[in-house]
């Protein structure tokens, strides 16, 4: 009996990117299955975050389209793109900091309901019993419930992270695209986001995730593609990337480990 062949959730077919003279991305062919977690790593200023910014619509490639479950992406403003189930976690957390934590999770979970963010939504927040039981549902879930009522700018780096974590699940997207999730946090706080990213798995949301921690990268990642020089040079399992001399070769002869 022959197996069922992966569904390819997002496709970045012959993608280029071009700063002036400088070539942030190549002949980038990305295919992201269905439900895995897949890795991007690379040396600084391989173009990794260039190449999320193009999934997400903030900037447009030269060249090439991605293709998200049979809709091309491109041309599509961010906010579009974002409707059709796709978040994104960013290195610089996006939060609303004088918002209490609850409130942040909250406003997310009211968008995905009504399609969009209403001015005084929060007049209406302590009526809203079910969306604020799963928010806190969430902030337990992310170790910051007992910081419910404080304004979320008043949190650490690793904490406004997690928050922006949550802000992103809550929307329950269908592809999340993590850029360095874990940058700034303790050891602690990054094993309980590991935790928190592998309990997800199991509700089958597809995740891109960039990151420099290998740590991080081998303890979720189902395949991993490296850049270098805005190339991929390889694409494939955690072992056989483990094992690759181009990848050896392109962290300047380290190990990856
Ligand atoms: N808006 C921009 N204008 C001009 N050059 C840019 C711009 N954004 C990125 N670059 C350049 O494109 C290349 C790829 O950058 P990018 O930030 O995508 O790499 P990266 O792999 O994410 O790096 P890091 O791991 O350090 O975050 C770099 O040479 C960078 O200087």
């Amino acid at each position: 009996m022959s197996e069922t062949p992966p569904n390819i959730i997002l496709h970045a077919a012959d993608v280029h990117k071009n700063f002036g003279g400088l070539r942030a991305l190549s002949d980038i062919d990305l295919q992201i299955e269905e439900g895995k977690t897949h890795a991007i790593i690379g040396p600084n200023g391989a173009g990794k975050s260039t190449l999320l910014n193009v999934i997400i619509g903030r900037i447009p490639p030269t060249s090439g389209a991605v293709v998200f479950d049979g809709t091309v992406l491109t041309g599509k403003a961010p906010y579009e793109i974002n409707q059709l189930g796709i978040s994104r976690v960013f290195q610089t957390p996006e939060i609303f900091p004088d918002l209490p934590v609850l409130h942040n999770v909250m406003a997310p979970a009211f968008a995905r309901r009504d399609g969009a963010f209403r001015i005084n939504m929060f007049r209406s927040v302590e009526s809203e019993g079910e969306i604020r039981q799963e928010a806190e549902d969430m902030l337990n879930d992310i170790g910051l419930h007992g910081r419910r009522e404080d304004h979320a700018g008043s949190l650490s780096r690793g904490d406004k992270r997690r928050l922006e974590l949550a802000m992103c699940l809550i929307q329950r997207p269908r592809l999340l695209l993590l850029d360095e999730p874990t940058a700034g946090m303790s050891r602690h706080d990054t094993n309980s986001t590991i935790d928190l990213l592998r309990k997800i798995k199991s509700s089958g949301m597809t995740k891109v995730i960039i990151e420099h921690d290998m740590h991080v990268v081998f303890s979720l990642a189902d395949r991993i593609s490296v850049l270098a020089q805005g190339r991929i040079i390889a694409s494939g399992l955690p072992q056989e990337i483990k094992e690759d001399p181009r990848v050896q070769e392109a962290y300047l002869g380290g190990s990856v480990e």
